[in-house]
């Protein structure tokens, strides 16, 4: 872990909002294959972070970076290896935290045949909501993932969108604090998407702690407060969102000892021809974003103000003028393709 994702772990604030919703101390998965179980792969490598209740958090990381299964050691249905997991107070996978918390698995299937009140009690039963506990809540939940007037309609006539904002009501039924949700607008459309996106701000709004596994860098972007980024099974980063581009500019460290290049890069607007301006930019890390009849938007990338200085001088001495120059945001996606391997 970095040393400012273990700041993070001890800094968050959990005074007045109860336990934190979720903490991961230390935690080992190592996976047995084989005959004996002799191979073995460790999927999490001491992963230590926290996540506050009300909090809308991301957990990002590419393909095998050992989302699912910090998510399945969560919820019990596979067994940590090492180190401590607890949700709402309690160790991660007992009675207690399953039912304080919802899930929403990846591309939940949901028999077609029935009617969305049927579905409810169907999963309901699954988890051992009672009937008369669906009953009483699920007016409310449909409503809240806007099926209302929907109740008795089959699913095979749901849209992508209106199944998976149904499984999101399946979640809900128990009254959760905190709901699960792995990658909840996967194969949406963008409108299916904003929908899902809404809903969640409203569930967060009743205080209900969202935890988001997403491929959809975006989409956390647009909702999440704080996100945690794995790769490998090692964290990279756990913060706000926000902080992403100051964490990658303090010349931080990987989890491997790596250093974490520096991406931040001025926009600028220059006037000059392709010689004066291919002399001004030489040397630089550049892409061109326009240029049309002597006006270019190019941006530069820079690792500290000398640079910048550096890159001004440059471009005046080889007669381009600058009109204007605007610092760029790091988004989440660049940051995330520098953060891992
Ligand atoms: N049952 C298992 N036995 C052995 N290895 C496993 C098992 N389950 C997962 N793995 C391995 O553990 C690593 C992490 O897998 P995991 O599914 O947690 O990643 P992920 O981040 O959720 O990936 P994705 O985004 O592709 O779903 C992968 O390399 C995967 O191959």
């Amino acid at each position: 872990m970095t040393a400012t994702a273990e700041a993070e772990l001890v800094t968050a604030n959990t005074a007045d909002s109860g336990p934190p919703a979720i903490v991961s101390d230390k935690l080992f998965k190592t996976y047995s294959e084989g005959i004996f179980s002799r191979k073995k792969f460790q999927a999490l490598k001491g992963v230590s972070f926290q996540v506050n209740q009300g909090e809308i958090f991301g957990l990002l990381g590419p393909n095998g970076a050992g989302k699912t299964t910090f998510i399945k050691v969560l919820l019990g249905i596979i067994r940590k290896s090492g180190g401590s997991a607890s949700m709402m107070g309690y160790p991660a996978g007992s009675k207690n935290c399953r039912e304080m918390v919802g899930y929403l698995p990846e591309r939940l299937r949901i028999p077609p045949h029935l009617t969305a009140y049927n579905a409810l009690e169907y999963f309901g039963n699954l988890s051992n909501v009672p009937t008369s506990v669906v009953k009483a809540k699920r007016d409310e939940y449909l409503e809240l993932v806007g099926l209302k007037g929907r109740e008795t309609d089959l699913v095979k006539k749901f849209s992508k969108g209106m199944v998976q904002r149904l499984g999101l009501a399946q979640a809900l039924l128990h009254d959760p604090k905190m709901v699960i949700l792995d990658e909840p607008t996967d194969g949406l459309d963008p409108r299916a998407r904003a929908e899902m996106r809404a809903i969640i701000k409203n569930l967060a709004n009743r205080g209900v702690t969202i935890f988001l596994n997403s491929h959809l860098l975006q989409e956390v972007e647009m909702i999440c407060n704080r996100v945690a980024i794995l790769d490998k099974g090692n964290l990279r980063y756990c913060g706000p969102v926000a902080n992403i581009g100051e964490f990658l500019g303090a010349g931080s460290v990987g989890a491997d000892g790596k250093p974490v290049a520096t991406i931040k890069s001025y926009l600028f607007n220059l006037i000059g021809t392709p010689q004066t301006l291919q002399s001004g930019l030489e040397g630089c890390e550049f892409t061109i974003v326009s240029n049309v009849e002597g006006m270019a938007a190019v941006k530069v990338a820079f690792q500290d103000q000398s640079d910048v200085d550096r890159i001004v001088d440059k471009l005046r001495s080889s007669g381009v003028s600058i009109a204007g120059m605007e610092l760029q945001r790091v988004s989440l996606e660049d940051a995330f393709l520098q953060l891992i391997d």
